[in-house]
């Protein structure tokens, strides 16, 4: 169910950073199509020597991305194994992961944000409608496509990436060191359900209205876990309305969680709410 690129059509560029056992780098993809040589410029996505065991959930969250096509969803050309490395071939996204881009600009609008959220929010319908998890909805797995400015007022648009190696794979530390992402019952079950991705949502939120800042970046894997068990919430934004729908979405009770289609309208009632008004002009309609 895979569309498989050989070793050589691969060229490689600059390393660009690295995830939960992978390392990402910059490429390019040859092929060959009726005698035309077509050069793609691409991100190349190596899962790590000393992780070979998690080889099929790596490959399995890559199928994932490619086994169903979305706007939203990242497009995954292929895999290629060669000797003992692990590649999977995505199409590279020119402004790479929101929380990076974030941190940096750190004069993206309300609007800008929530229409953002609205995308994220998309995808995660048309996940829930094909039953899939995610399993791993946070900034650093939000790729930008296009920045969107504010001076031609063209909007952002964002690709949701590869969930990664699956929870049960990474260990105990890697799923303590997500949260306050991931959601509280998958610590027990290491299960990933479509509520864990709504929980997720709500964290995601959070970051994208903190410009990109980690929620409980200083605690160590104790307080995090304490954080669970304390059934603790992160803190409330002041903007109320926004500041309720990310309390839904991180319910401790999966079941309590709002659908997709509640999330999109919340979403939606907060882009034509006053709050946003007066943040785009600065006065509040008369
Ligand atoms: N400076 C810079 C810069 C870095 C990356 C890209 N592009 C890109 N394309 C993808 N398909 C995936 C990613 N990712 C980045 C983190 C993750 C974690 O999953 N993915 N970045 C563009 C510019």
């Amino acid at each position: 169910q895979f569309h498989m690129i050989k070793h050589e059509d691969l060229t490689w560029g600059e390393s660009l950073g690295q995830g939960s056992f992978t390392h990402i780098f910059r490429g390019h993809k040859t092929d060959q199509r009726d005698e035309v040589t077509h050069t793609t410029e691409v991100l190349l996505k190596v899962l790590d020597a000393n992780h070979k065991n998690c080889w099929e959930s790596f490959f399995e969250a890559a199928s994932l991305m490619s086994q169903i096509s979305h706007k939203h969803l990242l497009l995954v050309y292929g895999i290629s194994v060669h000797k003992s490395k692990n590649i999977m071939v995505q199409e590279f996204v020119k402004h790479g992961a929101l929380d990076l881009y974030l941190k940096k600009s750190m004069s993206v609008s309300v609007s800008w944000k929530l229409d953002v959220a609205k995308q994220l929010a998309c995808a995660l319908n048309f996940l829930e409608e094909k039953n899939i998890a995610h399993g791993n909805i946070c900034a650093k797995n939000l790729l930008l496509a296009r920045e969107g400015d504010p001076s031609s007022d063209n909007s952002p648009f964002i690709k949701l990436s590869d969930p990664g190696t699956s929870m049960t794979l990474l260990g105990k530390d890697v799923v303590l060191d997500r949260i306050p992402w991931v959601a509280p019952e998958v610590l027990d079950t290491l299960e990933i359900e479509l509520e864990c991705d709504k929980w997720s949502f709500g964290t995601t939120l959070w970051e994208i209205f903190n410009n990109g800042e980690a929620p409980l970046q200083g605690l160590d894997l104790i307080q995090k876990q304490q954080f669970y068990e304390h059934f603790s919430n992160l803190p409330a934004l002041e903007w109320t309305e926004l500041a309720d729908l990310i309390a839904q979405c991180m319910q401790y009770q999966p079941e309590l969680r709002p659908s997709c289609r509640s999330i999109i309208r919340q979403v939606n009632s907060l882009i034509t709410s006053d709050y946003e008004i007066l943040h785009a002009t600065g006065t509040l309609p008369k």
